[in-house]
């Protein structure tokens, strides 16, 4: 399997229940039942035992983000807490590599544990978790004066992860005196300081506004750029999901449905369910040109020889185009002049391409590593608003 390969993180056919009833043998019995194909809801009812996770697969590869998304109650956070075994599976395996060995953090005596927790995985918690009585920086450096580390060099470390996060002007505040997002920030640059590759961060900005929340979603993908960390991110936000997840697993009452990429989910959701989702993210952040231009080599060509975009004609070397019966330019979208119709990147999201399309009056052409190779016009952009995106 080639993921597992790459993977930093994986989880094998887990099984996570919580025994309700303290009856010796319910969570054996649980198993059996699980295994004979019943539900969540009956075994609840006869055993008094929740099914918090379910026969879940997931490889988390190194250095990506990975979201797992679905409502509440969906087993989140119990598969994401198995990653440090605050939870610890009934059945199945967490493997992490280790040098050229895999280790089972499920399995694995409690020093060994500890020591991952202490250099390998870190954890950030939607309510901070930070201690409201210590200044700023002796929250950052927390888990560094926890393993011990003498002060100067771990006030050395504190200073970087601050600035890190934009806070170094804040060290000395109580924690009390910031703001939520700033908060939240103090918990990043704690997670970061322990140098830990790994990171577990449950619902980390739900309980921000909306508009911090963005920052601070963007301030996480731009230090993620950098630090190319291994996050394993828990949210009940598709659009967050869309936006911050390299890989997305949607999760349904403790089994895990689709995992895929973001243009995986949105594009070809597996059953009723995902695309139910989907139906409610924004598309304009989301959706990228690449998903919903028409493709040059699916046009026809015209009787001269150019590809016939219907509005617009594109020549065989296609830089020239024509629209109507007047030769246009085209030009990359950041250097656009009056007249033009605009180039943008296969990466660009629908929400700019309408921008685009707004200011030239033009179909959009659309290029990948400098060649041409599709174009957006009107009715390709308001399929993707409502959401018939072609498939890529
Ligand atoms: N420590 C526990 N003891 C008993 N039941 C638990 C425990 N932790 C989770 N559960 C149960 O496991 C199921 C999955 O819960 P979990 O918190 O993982 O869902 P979630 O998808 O993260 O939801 P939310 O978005 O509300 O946090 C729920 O039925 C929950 O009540």
């Amino acid at each position: 399997m080639t993921e597992t390969k790459t993977a930093a993180l994986e989880f094998r056919n887990i099984d996570i229940l919580f025994d309700r009833s303290g009856r010796r043998g319910a969570i054996e019995a649980a198993l059996a039942r699980l295994d004979a194909g019943e539900t969540r809801e009956e075994i609840g009812r006869a055993l008094k035992v929740t099914v918090g996770v379910a026969g879940a697969n997931l490889a988390v590869a190194r250095g990506e983000i990975s979201v797992l998304m679905g409502l509440s109650g969906s087993g989140k956070s119990t598969l994401l807490r198995a990653a440090n075994r605050l939870n610890r599976p009934v059945r199945g395996e967490v493997r992490i590599g280790n040098g050229s060995a895999w280790l089972d953090i499920a399995r694995c005596d409690d020093e060994t544990l500890r020591e991952l927790r202490k250099t390998r995985i870190a954890m950030v918690f939607q309510q901070f978790g930070l201690l409201p009585w210590r200044s700023v920086r002796d929250n950052v450096g927390f888990g560094l004066e926890l393993r011990g580390m003498a002060p100067s060099i771990r006030r050395e470390i504190v200073e970087e992860k601050l600035a890190l996060v934009g806070l170094s002007n804040w060290a000395d505040a109580q924690v009390h005196e910031l703001s939520g997002g700033m908060q939240q920030r103090v918990g990043l640059a704690r997670a970061f300081a322990t140098d830990a590759d790994i990171l577990l961060m449950d619902e980390p900005f739900s309980a921000l506004d909306p508009l911090i929340r963005r920052k601070l979603q963007d301030e996480l993908m731009d230090l993620q750029k950098r630090l190319k960390k291994t996050i394993l991110f828990v949210s009940h936000d598709i659009d967050e999901a869309l936006k911050i997840g390299s890989r997305i697993t949607i999760m349904r009452e403790g089994r895990i449905i689709q995992t895929g990429t973001p243009d995986d989910i949105a594009l070809r959701p597996v059953n009723d369910y995902v695309a139910e989702f989907i139906r409610h993210m924004n598309p304009l952040p989301t959706i990228l040109a690449s998903t919903f231009m028409r493709r040059f080599h699916d046009l026809p060509l015209r009787a001269d020889g150019m590809i016939d975009g219907g509005n617009i004609a594109i020549g065989p070397d296609a830089r020239a185009v024509r629209i109507g019966d007047q030769e246009r330019v085209a030009t990359a979208h950041h250097e656009w002049v009056r007249g033009a119709v605009c180039i943008v990147p296969v990466g660009m999201s629908l929400g700019e391409v309408i921008a685009v399309r707004q200011r030239s009056g033009f179909p959009v052409l659309v290029e990948d590593e400098g060649r041409l190779i599709g174009l957006c016009d009107d009715a390709d952009i308001l399929q993707a608003l409502s959401g018939e995106a072609r498939h890529g």
